[in-house]
């Protein structure tokens, strides 16, 4: 069941230049959605109609279009940004103003922490936290509710690859309860190492989208190997156009070595920039 349809989404802050133009998206729930796209190019904007941050009139639907009220707010999480944390308070204490707030049993706190790994710091004021544990803490405050949608903003935004990694196990936790992540990356292994889809957004159009491993054997069309023979000699073929010839080449040498790579997102990501689509 798709728990949020874009249908020929156009926006526009001025009401003169578009910065979404005729996006079509499904995604599925239970699913973790990776959207990509350069700087600019309009991932926060659609973050903010969904989350209904921006209001556009019926073109955006999550959860078939129920009204952006209580109801739909009890059912969505987001993190935005690192604003809103009471800094002089400690992590318990903000996530108990939060479970007021959402109206949500206290004895979820400390689950919710030691799902994010702050079990151990739940009495730390937020000032003394890493940006890591900060925004562990701020995932937490986004699940405490338990949504049935997770909104994530560049959620490992200026974190070390360790620390990433870490929150990005947090999310494939919080997808196995059976919440639909939404999420935007400028980093595209993230986004290859969590995410079941992914959309690739330029300058507001939406260019290329779907289920990751159909988006990579699509662009692995044209996939090419290298081969290094008997003598050490290296010539590449082209895995579909010269089958015969990599098929002759593997039989006459005894010795060889095929080197192939698979397509990454990140190639996907350059081979459009580069065939002309409308990049900012
Ligand atoms: N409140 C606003 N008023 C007018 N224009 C805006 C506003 N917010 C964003 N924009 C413009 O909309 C476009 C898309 O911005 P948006 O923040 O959605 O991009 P983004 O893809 O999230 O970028 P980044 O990766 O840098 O966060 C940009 O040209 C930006 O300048």
């Amino acid at each position: 069941m798709a728990v949020i349809e874009l249908n020929n989404l156009n926006f526009s802050y001025d009401n003169k230049n578009n910065i979404l133009k005729n996006i079509d998206l499904k995604i599925e729930e239970g699913e973790i959605f990776g959207l990509i796209g350069p700087s600019g190019a309009g991932k926060t904007t659609i973050i903010k109609l969904l989350t209904g941050q921006l209001y556009s009139k019926d073109n955006v639907k999550v959860f078939n279009d129920i009204p952006k009220g209580k109801l739909f707010y009890e059912q969505i999480g987001f993190v935005m940004d690192s604003i809103g944390l009471y800094e002089r308070l400690t992590c318990y204490e903000n996530l108990k103003i939060m479970s007021m707030i959402h109206n949500v049993n206290v004895l979820n706190i400390m689950e919710k922490l030691e799902m994010v790994g702050l079990k151990d710091d739940a009495n730390k004021a937020v000032y003394k936290l890493s940006s890591g544990m900060r925004q562990r803490l701020l995932i937490a405050r986004g699940i405490l509710h338990s949504p049935r949608i997770l909104f994530l903003d560049e959620p490992t935004r200026g974190l070390d690859p360790a620390t990433a990694k870490d929150i990005q196990e947090i999310f494939l936790k919080i997808k196995d309860e059976g919440t639909t992540i939404f999420l935007t990356s400028h980093n595209m292994q993230e986004v290859e190492n969590i995410c079941d889809s992914v959309g690739f957004l330029f300058n507001g159009e939406l260019v290329e989208c779907g289920k990751i491993n159909a988006i990579k054997e699509k662009y692995e069309m044209n996939k090419r190997v290298s081969f290094i023979d008997d003598e050490g000699v290296k010539s590449e073929y082209d895995i579909k156009k010269d089958k015969k010839e990599l098929i002759d080449a593997i039989k006459s040498n005894n010795s060889f070595y095929i080197n192939s790579e698979t397509v990454s997102l990140e190639d996907i990501f350059i081979k459009l920039k580069r065939s002309g689509v409308n990049a900012s």
